[in-house]
């Protein structure tokens, strides 16, 4: 019996949570595992219940377990806090820190039956694209020190830190050359190394990592280019290694390429089998409660975990196919819905999920 912490959190998080569960629940039948889930509180849900973000039970409850499936954190009414106090900043990031989640994989592929739905031009995207986007996730300037604020008047200043080690740009340049090998093995390490001096250090550093794989092709792409180059033609790049601002910007793009902020799911794994699963969107407070949210990025989500922290890769496959079906069925959320087709909501979507698995 493999154990889950679920950490739902706010706005759309237990609304597509409860439809990734629904898809475990029939994946565990049909492919004779048994998962137990600890649901726990975490994000602006848990400050209004226990007066903090990450409560020390459910970090208790995600060291207890053998994966983390997350939903998302933060809202409106959280982000009249001191900026330490909120969601992101008090769970999300300490919860990445502590589980030392280094690499975060999010897989931007467009599902042949939603071309429509992506925002580009039919000839762009007919050519089709599978993108692995590698970001580093537990340093950079998210975490970086000093970050601070002070003075008043036109003299108040702010600042943060962009600061990576060679160990931290080593650990997640393996995990992108290992991935790209088990693709098409081409990897673009897209930095700032025109302005930046830790993006010269991560360009080198890449460049060094770049010598034990020599069957990988390596190139580097400014980041301005590199979101130029992901509309014009995304089909050129197979894994996108960033840093973590870069890669939390550039995967957000990526994910609307593919359709929807709704379908993008994300991987954040510690170099073993232990990981946190999560939409690579956030809690989505304008569709939140309408019961509208596209569930596919959660679902996926939980068939990453099956495949990175449990060992259960045919039924990841398996729910992953269950997924193409039904865009194929044209099944579809509000956020990608077809001409001609009434959006099913998001129970609905994952209903249509959780039979096709069965079947
Ligand atoms: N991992 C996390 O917990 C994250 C949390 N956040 C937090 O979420 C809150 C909202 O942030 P935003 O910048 O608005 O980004 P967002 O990703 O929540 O929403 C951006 C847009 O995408 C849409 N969208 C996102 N997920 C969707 C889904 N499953 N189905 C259909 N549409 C979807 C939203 O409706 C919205 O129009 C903020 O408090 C932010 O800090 C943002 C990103 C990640
Ligand atoms: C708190 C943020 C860094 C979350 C986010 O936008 C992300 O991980 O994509
Ligand atoms: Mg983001």
């Amino acid at each position: 019996m493999k154990k889950i912490a679920v950490l739902a959190g706010d706005g759309i998080g237990p609304e597509v949570m409860a439809e990734a569960i629904k898809v475990l629940d029939v994946a565990q039948k049909r492919f004779g595992f048994a998962l137990e889930y600890r649901q726990a509180d975490v994000g602006g849900i848990a400050i209004d219940h226990h007066g903090e973000a990450l409560p020390k039970s459910t970090l208790a409850a995600c060291e207890a377990a053998d994966a983390i499936l997350f939903g998302s954190v933060g809202g409106p009414k959280w982000e009249g806090l001191p900026p330490a106090q909120q969601p992101e900043r008090a769970a999300l990031l300490p919860l990445r820190k502590h589980f030392d989640l280094f690499c975060n994989f999010r897989p931007a592929r467009v599902f042949e039956p939603l071309a429509a739905a992506c925002p580009l031009r039919a000839d762009i995207v007919g050519r089709g694209f599978d993108i692995l986007v590698v970001r580093e996730l537990t340093s950079g300037i998210y975490f970086g020190q000093p970050k601070g604020r002070e003075g008043s008047g036109a003299d108040e200043r702010a600042w943060d830190t962009k600061v990576y080690r060679r160990s931290e740009i080593e650990r997640i340049a393996h995990m992108a050359f290992q991935a790209a090998r088990r693709r098409r093995r081409k990897l673009t390490s897209v930095d700032k190394a025109n302005v930046l001096t830790s993006m010269v250090f991560w360009r080198e550093i890449v460049r060094d990592v770049a010598r034990s794989y020599p069957d990988v092709e390596l190139n580097h792409i400014y980041i301005d280019n590199a979101t130029m180059q992901l509309v014009r033609d995304p089909h050129q790049f197979d894994v996108l290694l960033c840093g973590n601002m870069f890669g939390d910007i550039i995967s957000d793009e990526a994910a609307m390429l593919t359709g929807s902020m709704g379908m993008l799911a994300s991987a954040s794994l510690n170099g073993g089998s232990f990981g946190l699963f999560e939409p690579a969107g956030g809690s989505a407070p304008d569709i939140a409660g309408k019961n509208v949210a596209n569930p596919l990025a959660q679902i996926l989500s939980a068939a990453l975990m099956l495949r990175y922290s449990l060992g259960e890769e045919e039924a990841a496959r398996a729910i992953e196919g269950a997924v193409e079906q039904v865009l194929a069925n044209n099944i579809r959320t509000r956020d990608i819905a077809a001409a001609g087709h009434a959006p099913v909501s998001t129970q609905g979507m994952g209903d249509a999920v959780a039979v096709a698995l069965e079947s």
